[in-house]
């Protein structure tokens, strides 16, 4: 991204504030002013002393010149007080506010953004915070140091040289000449840097994607003795990093010197070139000051071109990764405006293939009917594409090719937000997020009333558990054990009481008594709606009206539970091993015994 899309860019995000930028030009333009005052009274005291000197003069003459100076500075200082307060507020203000917009846009935005946006490997949490933060946090920079430190540097710099050129034009040409070999050297130091700066990127995503995987996956590492392993692959990360950085410094610190000897030369050129010309009678001997002190405030800015160019460059960098991610309307969930005045929810599955971001082909030429009013099973082995399917009919991914109908209509043209109103998703995991339990089960329905609240957790037998807690609803969600967070989940789910459902497992890790109190809340609502399960318990199966056998990602049954156990194929295999698994001839045994002993 070059200087001028990144303006283009930032600018919505600057424009709301106009006002303020104006105020900063102008106090900056007057700044710009004042700052040469000090090299005009320089030249004026030392020109008037010298005559005061030469004339033969007493202190009483230079006392009148001495509080004259005195005045002017004083004026000028206290004026200079008000113009650097306003203009560094004024800045400031600025930064503030573009650096809030900016954080909570691209908040809004992402949220916006489809499924496929967040499961891409390249946008992991991790990843996609450092991007995020060092985006706004170099634009944010930019914003202020344009307005705090290079255009009130570039004015006085402009102005100065104005001042130079007014003065003698050599001295101005001398002046001039050092602006582009500067630019030249920087931006030589800045492609040079350019490189090295991406990589730096890059190596911080890493590290902080490292942390946080570090953190997830604490337990996993500890049980394994794993964490020289974790540290080693940090250190990694960490030697790459610290090799760029010096290459970077080198480079900068290289430079630099170049710099500072460029302008030494400046310095003396003048020096030599106004001695010539008051030697020569062609100027006063304050000149010398007067145009020292001008080429400071012209060589200033430009001392701090590199600072500025670096500043500049992450801003283009970080904003870069930033602002693709702001701008990335093809991640934009798409949406119909289909609103139909009933649902009665029945899907039709035609010919639907469906790859994911990374190419896997997880569905191929799926075709399925789901009726209302009845349970339909997804079985097969785990990766068979069963959660996939839910996916996809919940439009969190589109299929890429054949077509998804609710009730005769493509899914595509529904409106999604109407979609997602009315169906209900438990999921076998991520389903609890960082807040209260009350908060976690009213997200079902955001307007419930407290009673409600209870209600749905009676019915996900997960009330009492509750008021076990010392917090009771207001406990933490995310503390709770991998059972509970699911009957939560359910417990949400019932409170969002929706015509269309859509269970993934949604009794896996309860316990056996949990699991048979689940099943009859989840009996009780399945009446009168759409229903569907996937799940590896025998119970839940049977219990099911119509069931879809999928195999890496093909149907290769369907039909009821009598007829696909008559197939003789995958179901069978799966139905009986379950069966085998549970050990029945055992159970019956031990439970004929019990009953024997109670007779
Ligand atoms: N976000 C994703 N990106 C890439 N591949 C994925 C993604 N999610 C799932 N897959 C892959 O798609 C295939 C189908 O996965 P899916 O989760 O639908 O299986 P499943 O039948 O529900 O399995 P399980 O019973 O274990 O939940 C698997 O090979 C899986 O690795």
């Amino acid at each position: 991204m070059n200087l001028a899309e990144l303006f283009k860019n930032l600018k919505p995000y600057v424009w709301p504030y106009r006002t303020l930028v104006i105020a900063t030009l102008t106090l900056t333009l007057i700044g710009s002013f004042a700052a040469q005052v000090n090299a005009l009274i320089l030249q004026y005291t030392v020109d008037s002393v010298n005559e005061l000197v030469e004339d033969g003069k007493g202190l009483d003459a230079g006392l009148k010149i001495l509080t004259f100076i005195s005045i002017v500075l004083l004026v000028k200082e206290i004026l200079n007080l008000f113009i650097t307060f306003g203009q560094k507020y004024f800045g400031e203000k600025l930064r503030i506010y573009v650096s809030r917009d900016l954080a909570q846009a691209i908040i809004e935005k992402i949220l916006t953004y489809r499924m496929a946006f967040y499961t891409n490997q390249d946008n992991q949490s991790g990843k996609l915070q450092t991007r995020i933060d060092r985006g706004i946090e170099s634009l944010t920079r930019l914003v202020q140091n344009f307005f705090i430190d290079i255009l009130p540097l570039f004015t006085n710099s402009i102005v100065a040289l104005f001042l130079m050129f007014n003065a003698n034009v050599y001295v101005g040409l001398v002046g001039l000449c050092i602006i582009p070999i500067y630019f030249w050297i920087t931006q030589r130091q800045a492609n040079r840097l350019g490189g090295w700066r991406r990589n730096m990127r890059n190596y911080r995503e890493q590290k902080s994607q490292g942390i946080i995987g570090i953190i997830d996956s604490i337990t996993v590492i500890k049980s394994f003795n794993r964490e020289d392993i974790e540290a080693k692959k940090q250190l990694d990360i960490q030697i790459q990093l610290t090799d760029n950085q010096l290459q970077t410094r080198k480079t900068s610190f290289f430079y630099d010197g170049i710099k500072t000897f460029i302008e030494q030369i400046g310095v003396v050129l003048i020096i030599i070139l106004t001695a010539y010309l008051v030697l020569d009678g062609q100027m006063t001997i304050g000149a010398i000051m007067f145009h020292i002190l001008l080429f400071n405030n012209v060589s200033a800015p430009i001392r701090q071109l590199h600072r500025i160019y670096d500043e500049m460059n992450d801003a283009m960098i970080y904003s870069e990764s930033f602002f693709s991610i702001i701008n990335a309307e093809e991640e934009t969930e798409t949406s119909g405006n289909y609103i139909p005045t009933e649902l009665k929810g029945e899907f039709k599955i035609e010919n639907v293939d469906f790859y994911y971001p990374n190419g896997l082909h997880a569905l191929k030429n799926i075709n399925m009917t789901i009726q209302p009013n009845k349970i339909t099973a997804l079985v097969g082995l785990s990766g068979a594409g069963k959660s996939t399917v839910i996916n996809l009919l919940d439009k969190f991914y589109l299929p890429n090719n054949g077509k998804i109908y609710l009730d005769g209509i493509d899914i595509e043209e529904y409106d999604t937000k109407y979609l997602r109103e009315n169906i209900g998703l438990v999921l076998q995991k991520n389903h609890i997020f960082n807040g209260s339990i009350e908060e976690n089960i009213r997200y079902g329905n955001i307007d419930a009333t407290e009673e409600e609240i209870i209600d749905a957790a009676k019915k996900a037998y997960i009330h009492d558990q509750i008021l076990l807690l010392p917090e009771g609803y207001q406990s933490k969600a995310l503390l709770l054990s991998g059972g509970q967070q699911q009957r939560i989940a359910i417990a949400r789910m019932f409170l969002k009481n929706p015509p269309i459902i859509f269970l993934d497992e949604p009794t896996a890790s309860l316990d056996a008594i949990a699991t048979e109190q689940i099943k009859n809340s989840l009996d009780a609502i399945k009446k009168g709606r759409t229903v569907i399960i996937i799940s590896h318990s025998i119970s839940q199966i049977i219990d099911a009206d119509y069931t879809y056998v999928m195999k890496q990602g093909e149907v290769v049954e369907d039909g009821t539970h009598d007829e696909v156990y008559k197939m003789n194929g995958t179901y069978k295999e799966i139905f009986d091993a379950m069966a085998k698994s549970l050990n029945i001839d055992k159970i019956a045994k031990t439970m004929d015994d019990d009953d024997e002993e109670n007779f």
